[in-house]
Order: C-alpha cells, then sequence, then structure tokens
C-alpha cells in the first residue's frame, strides 16, 4: 500500500507537539520518523508512544563513530524496538559491517526481529557550493552510487539519499535495496534548506522505497489535506 511508503518527519521539540500530529493524521499514516530534535529532548517515551498507536519507527540518530562504538551504540538503540536505525556511509565498510553484523547477533541473542540497518550517503541539503568546500573531486552523484554500493556490500538493507540520486542506485544495488528518500517536496512547496529534492511521483517513479516528509505536512495550514494530496500524488506514480 502506498501509505506504507510515506515516512512523516516529526521534528518537535516535545512530545506534546509531535502526538497532536501523530493523533491530527490518524490512520492516513502509519511510519514516522524520530530524529535528534525530539529523541534528544524526550527520549524513548515518544517511540513508547508511538507503538501504543501502532505506528512503524525510523530512528534517525546517523550514528557515526568507530566501528565499536557505532555498534555498541546501535545495540543499545535495539532496546527501542524500532523499525529502522541508521549510520552514516562516510564511516567506512568496518564501521557499517561491524555495526549490522553485531546489532544482528544481539537481536538474535533477546530473540527479537532486527531492525533494519540504513546508511546515509550524501546528505540532501548539500548543494555543488557545500560539495566543492569539502574538496570532493568526484561528482555527488558519483560518490552517492560509490557509498550506496559499499553499504550494499558491508551488508547493511539499503540508505538514505536524494530523490535524484534514486534510480542510479537503483541501477547499482538492484531491486532488494531499500532506498529511504527525504528531500520530497510536491510542486511548489518551500525548499527550505533542502537541495537535492524532488516530487513524490518522481521519486517514486525514480525508484525510492520510503519517501520522508517533513515540513510540508507538519507546516501545512491543513496537514491532513497535506497527506492526502501527497498520498494521492504517489498512488498515481
Ligand atoms: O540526507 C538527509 C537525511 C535526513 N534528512 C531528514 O529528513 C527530514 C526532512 O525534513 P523536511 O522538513 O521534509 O525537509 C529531516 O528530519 C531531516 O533531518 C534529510 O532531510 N536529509
Amino acid at each position: 500500500m502506498v501509505k506504507d511508503k510515506l515516512i512523516v518527519a516529526l521534528d518537535f521539540h516535545t512530545k506534546e507537539d509531535a502526538l497532536a500530529l501523530v493523533d491530527k493524521l490518524g490512520d492516513s499514516v502509519v511510519f514516522y520518523k524520530v530524529g535528534m530534535e525530539l529523541f534528544y529532548r524526550v527520549g524513548s517515551s515518544i517511540i513508547e508512544e508511538l507503538k501504543k498507536r501502532n505506528k512503524k519507527i525510523f530512528l534517525d540518530l546517523k550514528l557515526h563513530d568507530i566501528p565499536n562504538t557505532v555498534a555498541q551504540g546501535l545495540c543499545s538503540l535495539l532496546y527501542q524496538g524500532v523499525d529502522i536505525m541508521n549510520v552514516h556511509a562516510s564511516g567506512g565498510y568496518t564501521m557499517m559491517k561491524t555495526a549490522a553484523d553485531t546489532v544482528r547477533a544481539e537481536a538474535k541473542k533477546m530473540g527479537i526481529e532486527a531492525p533494519k540497518i540504513i546508511a546515509v550517503t550524501i546528505l540532501t541539503s548539500i548543494n555543488e557550493a557545500d560539495w566543492e568546500g569539502l574538496g570532493q573531486t568526484a561528482s555527488i552523484k558519483d560518490q552517492v552510487i560509490r557509498l550506496a554500493k559499499l553499504t550494499k556490500e558491508a551488508g547493511l538493507d539499503g540508505v538514505v539519499a536524494s530523490p535524484q540520486e534514486a534510480k542510479f542506485i537503483r541501477e547499482a544495488c538492484g531491486e532488494d535495496f531499500l532506498i529511504i528518500t527525504p528531500g520530497v517536496r510536491p510542486a511548489g512547496a518551500s525548499i527550505d534548506d533542502q537541495s537535492r529534492i524532488a516530487t513524490p511521483a518522481r521519486a517514486l517513479a525514480d525508484g525510492a522505497t520510503h519517501l520522508v516528509v517533513g515540513r510540508p505536512i507538519r507546516v501545512a495550514q491543513n496537514p491532513v489535506e497535506a497527506v492526502e494530496n501527497i498520498l494521492k500524488e504517489m498512488e498515481n506514480a
């Protein structure tokens, strides 16, 4: 169902504000993303509340450290019981492989299903000028493809990338690979601090498995209508 492919970003400072949106959207949204803004402030209580409402959860904390630290950090997060967790692909092959192997072994010991582990390629806010400032020589697109292939080789379940790169990642990494795309903007919506964006229809047509949408829903005058319009566009894609 198309609604399983929409992940709404709960970028709020308080649990009350986040749950007010969740309750307003009701059954139209089944998947939520909890990121650092909300989790650092309210911790696991938001996860418990979302689970009480039978929602799926992507815990987007983007871990980036040495292999053992990331692996053990993810093992601590396993107790949250979320569906997807993530690391930065620029942490490298060894970090990603250690993280995925350790988390899966720990989940097995705990008798729970391991969450999907995915890696952030290049943030969707990064534009050509930022990229040049980082001293990179490959293009953003080539580096995203390289990191996606590395993520796959390390045994992770998928990547976070811009919808503009979804098509190339799908070609390089095959069908059975999650491509989760933030940077999704319905036509005419404010771009905010995103750079490499596409519409919901384009993102899906190019091979994204899930679309992450925050502000176009969160700050909409009518968030319920904003979700309905995005889902309609996704259905027609
Ligand atoms: O490359 C990335 C990785 C993560 N994000 C996160 O997605 C949402 C997008 O929110 P919008 O309001 O729709 O821009 C936000 O939580 C980011 O932290 C990303 O945008 N790009």
